[in-house]
């Protein structure tokens, strides 16, 4: 697989992002045309500095607003195009982009229209250029790539074909599959984007909301499946333009950009047998093994648990850890750190294969997490999440590290299990940790949805494993605000009974408002001593066709607080109405 990125993908200056571009493994860039403008260096410099980190330069783009106009304006497209065609020269590529006319066009007949592209391909040929025509999703008369390809055939030039760009072409919901009818030399280049399925114009979704490969709602795997198909062997290059990644890291942002190409490339070998992309498959977690609260103090959560009926199973032979359970939620307290709040520090996830699924992390380029082992600890292979959340893998049964803690008390049968752990992004980390999921921990991504809090709307897209028994929402910061504690949630098979347990050994729910109540009875009419139990025991109530959900909340310990569900009948949601109530109520006094 040979790759190239966009220079619009990435923040800084043009030379900082050839650095990243470099540092993160592509083989090559598109140089935006106002990127290099803005550039202090020239392009002789631009290209010798690329040419020293190995980064060849594909392609200038792009050239705009060129056919179906006048002549008196064609003559001046003529002017432009040999300045740029000069830059392109300086800069050592022979290819540029021209996008269809979204401004000034206004003659829409192909016989003209395709006989300027061909004037402009016979200059270009005199500079040495090719051309790779682009139809954009709002260009004015050519806004299909089954236009833009036609008029590349009639104009019929050796230095003219055509680019492909998956976001003007799934955006519009063109069908991908007449790319196969397309001569593959005649592609001279393929931009990849993703984007979430929104409802807005197409020129403001996609200048503002494309993606990388997998963090959207895009089938880019089809798409590239026709692609390939068609005989285009040249490189895979992502053109995202998206208001967050222009402002994050551009390190940071090239990495997570060339990891989503690794991942596409998988899964177009995977369905489509190119075998030599192929990396080791995702190992899909069937079990939540265990959760890690980690923190310098922890005797308030051993306090806490207990009053939750957890069962103390005992310390680490070695380690100030232990290891408290209800049903086969394991929960391990880990003190080793003497400068931590508490906090929620890793999950364990049961795979059938982890050195697999670790040797597939790597692949992907995410960093290996190191634990502090002891000769003799079962040793589990670790990798850390965007927010640094370690993820463990075991494919082995609990029992081989849950013998290591001694001194507590057999655990129970109640059935109770982890049901979900919500992870909280600031908002700039999100879609690297969406395509984290997909990729490194085999979770499939569910629809987002938005909540209300007290400081800005909370994006919260739930990523699960196909069988649901994995779930891990992820919770998106509105930026102004401090990233919210993240939570594991047990189910249980009585909440009431818990709650009701819970509060006689003293503790107390995070508080919910009285006008909750008032709201819930109009919006179910529920028994009336029903509501008032709820009420009594600060629980949380949500119910839909598949059945009801009963929860509460524990207080916040440092960065990490409990959640205790029921799941009635086939209830398969969050208890999302109920979010904004317990945003309010966590909000830190002000
Ligand atoms: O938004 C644009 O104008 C624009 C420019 C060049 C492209 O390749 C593209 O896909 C979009
Ligand atoms: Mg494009």
């Amino acid at each position: 697989m040979v790759t190239s990125i966009a220079s619009v993908c990435l923040s800084g200056g043009l030379t900082d992002k050839i650095h990243a571009c470099a540092a993160a493994g592509f083989d090559g860039i598109e140089i935006m045309d106002s990127d290099l403008t803005v550039a202090h260096e020239s392009p002789e410099e631009i290209r010798a500095l690329c040419e020293r980190l190995g980064l060849r330069i594909d392609m200038l783009q792009p050239f705009r607003d060129a056919e179906g106009v006048d002549e008196d304006l064609f003559a001046d497209t003529l002017r432009r195009a040999r300045e740029k065609f000069r830059t392109a020269q300086r800069l050592g590529t022979d290819l540029i982009l021209v996008c269809s006319n979204a401004a000034t066009a206004t003659v829409d007949d192909d016989a003209v229209t395709a006989r300027q592209l061909g004037e402009l391909a016979d200059l270009a040929a005199e500079h040495g250029i090719r051309l790779a025509y682009e139809a954009l999703a709002w260009g004015r008369f050519v806004n299909d790539y089954r236009h833009a390809w036609r008029l590349v055939q009639l104009a019929d030039r050796p230095n003219l074909g055509t680019c492909l760009d998956s976001f003007h072409i799934l955006s519009r919901g063109h069908d991908p599959a007449a790319i196969e009818e397309i001569d593959g030399e005649k592609i001279f280049f393929l931009q990849l984007a993703d984007a979430p399925d929104l409802n807005m114009d197409v020129l403001s979704w996609s200048r503002h909301h494309r993606l990388f490969p997998g963090e959207g709602s895009f089938d880019l795997v089809t798409f590239l499946t026709h692609v390939l198909r068609a005989g285009y062997t040249g490189p895979l290059s992502l053109e995202v333009f998206n208001d967050t990644f222009r402002q994050t890291d551009t390190g940071r942002t090239a990495a997570h950009a060339r990891r989503s190409l690794t991942w596409l490339a998988d899964r177009v070998a995977t369905t489509d047998s190119h075998d030599d992309r192929r990396i080791p498959e995702a190992q899909c977690p069937h079990a939540v093994d265990f959760v890690e609260i980690s923190g310098a103090d922890l005797s308030t959560a051993d306090h806490m648990l207990e009053q939750l009926g957890f069962t103390f199973r005992g310390s680490h032979h070695r380690k100030p850890v232990r290891l408290w359970t209800l049903g086969t939620a394991r929960l391990v307290l880990d003190e080793q750190d003497k400068h931590e709040t508490p906090h929620l520090s890793g999950i364990g996830l049961s795979v059938d294969d982890s050195d697999r699924a670790s040797a597939r992390a790597e692949a992907l380029g995410a960093p290996p997490a190191f634990r502090r082992t002891h000769t003799g600890d079962h040793e589990l292979r670790a990798v850390a999440s965007p927010d640094g959340t370690q993820v463990y893998w075991n494919d082995q049964p609990a029992e081989t590290w849950t013998e290591e803690f001694t001194g507590g008390d057999d655990g129970d049968s109640s059935g109770a299990v982890v049901d979900h752990i919500n992870l909280s992004y600031p908002w700039q980390d999100f879609d690297e940790a969406v395509l984290f999921s997909t990729s490194v921990l085999g979770l499939d991504a569910q629809a987002s949805s938005e909540v209300p809090g007290p400081r800005g709307l909370v994006r919260s897209q739930v990523m699960r494993s196909p069988d649901g028994v994995v779930r891990v929402p992820l919770n998106l910061a509105p930026p102004t605000a401090p990233t919210p504690p993240r939570h594991v949630a047990i189910s249980c098979q009585d909440v009431i009974g818990v709650a009701e347990r819970a509060r006689a050994r003293g503790l107390q729910f995070l508080a919910v408002p009285a006008n909750y109540y008032d709201d819930l009875a109009a919006r179910f009419a529920l028994d009336t001593a029903f509501v008032d139990r709820l009420r009594r025991l600060d629980l949380l109530y949500d119910r839909d066709d598949d059945g009801e959900f009963i929860h509460f909340y524990t207080p916040t310990l440092g960065d990490v607080f409990l959640e205790l569900v029921e799941r009635r009948g086939h209830y398969d949601g969050y208890g999302a109405p109920n979010a904004p109530v317990r945003l309010a109520a966590q909000r830190p006094a002000s």
